[in-house]
């Protein structure tokens, strides 16, 4: 598990090894000199630049640059603030460094400079950061951009907040941050998540100090294989979970197909869809196993055992099956809330149908992208210019529905304030039609299953990102919907041999 934390967690934590005099400075800038030796083993004289800032990011910088030094690697600085943080300044020069001062240099002398360097540091701002670029940074930064040269971030990259991951137009992408004493969360939220590349963690015994809930959680491999529902000795079809999907409509029709398939392919017992003939024919042609029910509306007791209801798929957000489903999952609100189906996923069409009255438990999941977030969070009176993870939050509090927003980043906010939990597993090949269709169906499959809202959740983002990873060659080729669900159980593979070897 990666457990991310606020700047207010992280500072809080590290006030005690400070009043007791550990040099949690020093400590943190010989890991990062180490870290930036590894990442220079190639070339014959490596060179490093450091963009420092007057704080404490600046100095362990600055300090690294010393180190390297030390190690017979050519590491200069540039200041990119009023003045260097005094000590590590003293270090650098002491060890021969040049500290040049960034408006007394010529842009093109700063441009053949870098195109020199094997690696730029990004020590500007750390924790202490806001996210927006000063104006006398721009060329700097576009400098660094435009001569390709990688770039490791100091702790995290500069003008992304340390706690919500909103990141500066302009700021830099980093191929690794190194981080210090814990991973922040905003290097897990969407914003900072994009910048900064590997996040390396370098421990400086905070461990003990940090509050026993994170504010943000990142699920490993050995978590996702500990959770993954597989079935007993003794399992019968019933037992596993049965699915029933209300999807599909002349408009649309391969959502059904779409998301019979995500739920087949992640190990439902049975996968029941309710649509309308046409549909079901369509669906039966690629998807012999599913049982269909052909019918107008969803009606538990002319389905018979369902243990998870997926809602709203390919359906508009006033069809008789979208209204249904619906109720039956919400145990205030609408016309006819009935909580009768304790565990669901509300999807696409469905969300539509969700208003301010309504109230559901936290097995049941909706699964917005961020234009049906906004749309739902207008209909509920929140405001909906609020960062991805604060919407995720707000909605999941106002709904009591578990809330997976869909993006680049995908978060899952549980309804009950726990941690929000993010995920990076995904490929940008995953921006397609109807692959979220494909992810309502894994979700309802889990939630059968019985894991909990916030499980089924996040073991469906981290797996349908893996699929889409592996479908598209880790991003390279382009995939369409199905191929992700064709692809879960081959990912599902790689997942359990690498929590098991
Ligand atoms: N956590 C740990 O255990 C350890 C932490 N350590 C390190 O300390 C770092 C935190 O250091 P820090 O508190 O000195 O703040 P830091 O990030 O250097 O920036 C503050 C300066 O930047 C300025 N500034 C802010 N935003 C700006 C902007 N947009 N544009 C321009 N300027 C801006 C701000 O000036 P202001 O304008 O607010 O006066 C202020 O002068 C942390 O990230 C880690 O690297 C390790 O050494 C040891 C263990
Ligand atoms: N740039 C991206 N990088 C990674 N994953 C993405 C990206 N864009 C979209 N996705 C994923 O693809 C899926 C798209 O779902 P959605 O927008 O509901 O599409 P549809 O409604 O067509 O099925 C989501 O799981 C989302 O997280
Ligand atoms: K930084």
């Amino acid at each position: 598990m990666i457990r991310g934390y606020t700047t207010e967690q992280v500072r809080a934590a590290e006030r005690p090894l400070l009043d007791a005099g550990r040099p949690l400075m020093q400590h943190a800038a010989r890991a990062l000199a180490g870290r930036v030796a590894e990442h220079l083993r190639a070339p014959d004289e490596p060179s490093v630049v450091v963009l420092a800032g007057s704080g404490d990011n600046g100095g362990d910088g600055l300090h690294a640059a010393a180190l390297l030094r030390g190690q017979g690697i050519a590491a200069d600085a540039i200041a990119a603030a009023d003045g260097f943080h005094a000590g590590g300044a003293e270090a650098l020069r002491e060890a021969g460094g040049t500290l040049h001062d960034l408006d007394d240099t010529d842009p093109e002398d700063l441009q053949s400079r870098l195109a020199e360097v094997d690696l730029v540091l990004d020590a500007i701002v750390g924790i202490g950061g806001r996210p927006e670029v000063p104006a006398r940074l721009t060329t700097l930064l576009e400098a660094v951009r435009r001569c390709g040269v990688p770039v490791i971030a100091v702790d995290v990259p500069s003008f992304v907040d340390a706690s919500t991951g909103q990141a500066a137009p302009g700021a830099l992408a980093a191929r690794e941050t190194v981080t210090f004493g814990a991973v922040k969360a905003g290097l897990l939220l969407p914003g900072g998540a994009e910048l900064a590349g590997h996040v390396h963690l370098v421990d400086l015994g905070l461990a003990d100090h940090l509050p026993t809930e994170a504010a943000v959680l990142r699920l490993d491999d050995a978590e996702v294989t500990e959770r993954w529902p597989r079935p007993e000795r003794d399992a019968t079809k019933y037992s596993r979970g049965v699915v029933a999907i209300a999807a599909g409509s002349p408009r649309f029709p391969g959502a059904a197909v779409l998301t019979s398939t995500g739920a087949a392919r992640s190990g439902a017992g049975m996968v029941r869809v309710i649509a309308p003939q046409s549909v079901l024919d369509l669906v039966l042609h690629t998807r012999p196993e599913v049982v269909g029910h052909p019918a107008e509306s969803v009606d538990p007791e002319a389905i018979g055992r369902l243990h998870a209801l997926v809602v709203g798929p390919g359906l508009s957000g006033d069809d008789p099956r979208t209204r249904a489903g619906v109720d039956l999952l919400s145990t205030a609100g609408g016309e006819g809330a009935r909580g009768e189906v304790a565990r669901g996923v509300i999807d696409a069409g469905g969300l539509d149908a969700i208003g301010a009255a309504h109230r559901f438990s936290g097995d049941v999941v909706l699964t917005p992208h961020r234009g049906e977030a906004d749309r739902l969070a207008e209909r509920l009176g929140i405001d909906r210019d609020l960062p991805g993870s604060d919407l995720a939050v707000a909605l999941a509090a106002a709904t009591g529905a578990t809330v997976l927003l869909k993006g680049a980043i995908t978060l899952v906010a549980p309804a009950d304030g726990g941690p929000l939990r993010t995920q990076d597993d995904a490929t940008s090949q995953l921006a397609t039609a109807g692959t979220g269709d494909v992810l309502a169906g894994m979700a309802g499959t889990l939630l059968a299953a019985g894991l909990a809202g916030p499980d089924a959740a996040s073991l469906a983002a981290i797996l349908h990102g893996r699929a889409g990873r592996l479908a598209s060659r880790d991003g390279m080729l382009p995939l369409v919907a199905l191929d992700v669900a064709e692809h879960v159980p081959e990912a599902l593979g790689t997942i359990l041999a690498s929590a098991l070897s």
